[in-house]
């Protein structure tokens, strides 16, 4: 689903990310994890296709980034959704039209449309507050519709950023069974997170661990402590 090898980003002068190589298969459930400035988002936006491969080689879901051109961008978002970091909801529409934009723009009849973005609303807790505009909804609400938006596409391959970063532990919890429950079905998922819970929430996942931009381990990280991992 996804194979780096030495892949490396600059912004201008400074690596953000050296010679980070890893592969995934389909239906693995992979933490990025590292301390705050370790490349995490970076190499998220480039599996994304929004930073291009400039060193080094990517292949996501079929698709060789570094040959891939601008216009066919879409194409890989058809199989590869992201949540950011800031979630990126639009304020003023609502949480229905938020996560049905997702749909319309791949022409999807309007019927089909309602029930799968009801279903993924539901399965989200949002059911209730559909039709209230996002800027009125709480930082963990908004980031629950931005997950909704995500997945309502049924994704080969789910990014996200943080996701757990504005919430407490009840509602981490409840946020990782909705990833939990999307991999049970086969989604891909890499989840950027330096939240310790969070990794030992999920013990058959990989983990590849970046620090200043280079991987400094994997799976074997799993039994350290925080120092001893950097983070
Ligand atoms: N747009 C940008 N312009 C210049 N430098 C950037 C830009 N985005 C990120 N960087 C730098 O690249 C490095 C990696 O940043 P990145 O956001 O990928 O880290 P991160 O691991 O996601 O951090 P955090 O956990 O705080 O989100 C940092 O040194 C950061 O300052």
């Amino acid at each position: 689903m996804v194979e780096i090898e030495h892949l490396s980003y600059a912004f201008g002068r400074s690596w953000a990310l050296q010679d980070v190589s890893f592969r995934i298969d389909p239906g693995d459930f992979l933490f990025l994890t590292g301390p705050s400035g370790a490349g995490k988002t970076t190499l998220l936006r480039m599996l994304h296709g929004s930073l291009p491969v400039q060193r080094g080689r990517a292949r996501v879901a079929g698709f060789e980034l570094n040959t891939l051109k601008r216009r066919h961008i879409p194409k890989l978002r058809r199989h590869v959704s992201v949540v950011f970091q800031d979630f990126k909801v639009l304020p003023r529409r609502t949480v229905f039209a938020n996560v049905a934009i997702a749909l319309e723009v791949r022409g999807m009849q309007r019927e089909q449309l309602r029930r799968r973005v009801r279903a993924v609303l539901r399965s989200l807790g949002l059911e209730a507050k559909q039709h209230r505009p996002c800027g009125e909804l709480s930082g963990g609400e908004q980031q629950r519709v931005a997950i909704a938006r995500a997945v309502v596409v049924n994704p080969d391959l789910l990014l996200a950023d943080e996701p757990t970063g504005n919430l407490d532990a009840r509602l981490s919890a409840r946020l990782l069974d909705v990833f939990r429950r999307f991999h049970a079905h086969g989604t891909t998922v890499i989840l950027a997170t330096h939240n310790r819970q969070v990794l030992e929430s999920e013990p058959q996942a990989k983990i590849v661990c970046l620090k200043e931009g280079k991987m400094v381990g994997d799976n074997f990280l799993k039994g350290q402590s925080e120092a001893e991992q950097g983070l």
